[in-house]
């Protein structure tokens, strides 16, 4: 049902051009039996002429005429089919790839986290340039071409000899179903090897990109990496070529056997004719024996090619089916100030499609206007909390509350739009600053006081200053006349793209962790000034920016251990007192000694 399909896509995206488009394709594909018709008269009026009939040389002349006029028809029909085929291609391949991205934003993290859902995706963007959705659609008008020709044809060729007719007819038959029974093989090979693909073009990433390159080249995994990749590519290979050796050895017998049917009617033909001395039919037959070959040929090809297409493209439909947005909120607005703040009560978490508790049993509260530092070892859960809050994933059991209102029953967009966040792999977006700052509220982003005061809260006002275009200077290298920046930079960056947001909520994971310490230190010395009262959550591990929370929840192994203020958690003397002590005698005997 995909040929069903890429036509609805097809109808979808200009229904007069699609309409023109199998008009004259229906058209150009009457003009061979005319040819054929035309030829047999014209020649046969030469050679009656030639044996004295005064008439026949008019009726030559006539058919020469006519046959004049139809090549012109195939002239300017095959042009105008050539414009219409380049304009449906062209809006064709925008409107794909704007498909696809569109697609892209509507799935949930959970998706883009799933190894097998992602492979799907990989398999789609391979289709998302347009061009086997296009091949499949001229395939289909070929196919309907090539019939109507070979009908048209056949009728001629029948009334001739209907022996003939039949051998030329069935002989490409064995060549096309051995071209179906490979390309379904090859489809099935590359299914499997997406996985292998993705590994493929990670290690081409690695070696080809510039943030790769100065860890790749100190570590000279270069050459490790090339030899994975060529021993990858070198499976493949094999694989293939075993393939093609089969295919074409089967192929190339199967081909002999067409190849002596046609030669053999071909001769059948020459032969009845002679005999009856019809010079005129023997050059219509001729001309319809290779067009009917052709178009039989070029008929069957077209159905072996749209099966393996439409496999293929099986994966691009097979992506726009994948359910969209199935976290769904309810209809209640985001409050623009939390009266009483956000309570983490008994939360579980499981990732989906594994079996590990990552949170177990999570429960603490974010008192409104306040800031909580979230403390815990690597692989604590902290991040994951945060995707929760966020609602990029729901909880297992227990609940997340927004004073005292469960999460799930603000409408999800608005909940979003109300929460800065800045995760620990922000992006770095190779675009100008005034982008880099606005998209943290993407429709001010030509607010120009609003993207300064951003940058003042994130501490990146004087880097802005430095740059030679200011708020427009383009950032990163990938594009021209951009500004590379350090990485603590960057992070200044993000960190005022978060507070561009002015939402109620803030959430900062590991927001300083590339920062200086006197930068950090000013940043939170000022957060509840720049966060503007809001409720926020920050996620550290350097306790000189802990220290400086309203409150600090300890997380261990996916459960809160400590819970308290800064001085509280010294007196308990717990492990938060033992992490603090390290950090700070290290700095301590550090300055004893200098
Ligand atoms: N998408 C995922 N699918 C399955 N497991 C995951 C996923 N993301 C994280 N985990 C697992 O969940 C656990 C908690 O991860 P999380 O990122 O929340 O830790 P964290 O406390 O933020 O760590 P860090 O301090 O290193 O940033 C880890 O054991 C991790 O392996």
């Amino acid at each position: 049902m995909i040929w069903l399909r890429v036509s609805g896509l097809f109808w979808r995206l200009s229904p007069l051009r699609v309409t023109a488009f199998t008009v004259v394709s229906v058209l150009l594909a009457l003009i061979p039996a005319a040819q054929i018709g035309l030829v047999a008269a014209a020649v046969q009026g030469v050679a009656d002429a030639v044996t004295g009939d005064p008439d026949a040389g008019r009726t030559a002349l006539l058919a020469g005429g006519a046959l004049l006029g139809v090549g012109l028809v195939n002239h300017v029909l095959g042009t105008f089919l050539q414009y219409l085929d380049t304009l449906l291609r062209l809006e064709l391949t925008a409107r794909v790839g704007e498909w696809v991205m569109r697609k892209g934003t509507r799935l949930d993290l959970e998706q883009y986290e799933d190894a097998e859902i992602y492979d799907t995706m990989q398999r789609a963007f391979q289709e998302s340039s347009g061009g086997r959705v296009y091949q499949v659609f001229t395939q289909l008008l070929e196919v309907a071409r090539e019939l109507v020709t070979l009908a048209t044809v056949s009728i001629v060729l029948f009334t001739w000899s209907p022996w003939i007719a039949l051998v030329i007819l069935l002989s490409p038959v064995p060549s096309v179903i051995s071209y179906m029974f490979f390309s379904h093989k090859a489809y099935e090979i590359e299914y499997e090897r997406a996985p292998d693909r993705r590994r493929l073009y990670y290690y081409q990433h690695l070696t080809t990109t510039d943030h790769t390159y100065k860890e790749v080249r100190l570590f000279q995994l270069g050459p490790h990496l090339l030899e994975r990749y060529t021993r990858l590519v070198r499976t493949f290979f094999d694989v293939d070529r075993r393939l093609a050796r089969r295919q074409s050895v089967l192929g190339g017998v199967l081909g002999l056997v067409s190849v002596a049917a046609s030669s053999g009617a071909v001769l059948w033909a020459i032969h009845t004719t002679t005999e009856a001395g019809q010079v005129g039919q023997l050059a219509g037959y001729l001309q319809a024996v290779g067009s009917i070959q052709v178009s039989a040929h070029g008929m069957l090809l077209g159905i072996a090619a749209l099966y393996k297409d439409s496999l293929f493209l099986g994966n691009l439909f097979a992506f726009f089916a994948l359910p969209e947005r199935r976290l769904k909120g309810g209809t209640r607005p985001f409050p623009d100030t939390l009266r009483k703040g956000i309570e983490f009560r008994d939360v579980r978490f499981v990732y989906p499609g594994t079996g590990r508790v990552v949170l177990d049993g999570v429960s603490f509260t974010l008192p409104a206007g306040e800031c909580v530092a979230l403390v815990g070892q690597n692989g604590a859960g902290k991040t994951t909390l945060v995707k929760l809050l966020t609602r990029l994933y729901e909880p297992t059991s227990g609940q997340i509350l927004v004073d005292d209102v469960p999460i799930e029953e603000y409408d999800l967009d608005d909940l979003q739009r109300h929460m800065g966040v800045i995760f620990q792999d922000f992006i770095r977006y190779e675009l100008p600053v005034r982008d880099n700052i606005g998209f943290g509220r993407v429709e001010a982003r030509e607010d120009t006081a609003r993207i300064a005061e951003a940058a003042r809260a994130g501490g990146a006002s004087a880097i802005v200053d430095e740059l030679p275009q200011g708020h427009d200077t383009v950032l990163g290298r990938h594009f021209e006349d951009g500004h590379q920046l350090s990485g603590g930079q960057w992070q200044k960056i993000a960190l005022s793209r978060a507070f561009m947001r002015r939402a109620p909520v803030v959430v900062l994971d590991e927001p300083t962790a590339a920062i200086d310490a006197e930068a950090e230190a000013e940043i939170f010395s000022r957060l509840r000034d720049v966060a503007r009262g809001a409720t926020s959550l920050v996620i550290a591990h350097r306790f000189s920016t802990v220290r400086m929370a309203d409150r600090i929840v300890v997380l261990e192994n996916g459960r809160v251990i400590e819970d308290g203020v800064h001085q509280d958690l010294l007196r308990a003397d717990g492990v938060y007192a033992r992490l603090f002590r390290i950090q700070a005698s290290g700095y301590l005997t550090e300055a004893a000694s200098s």
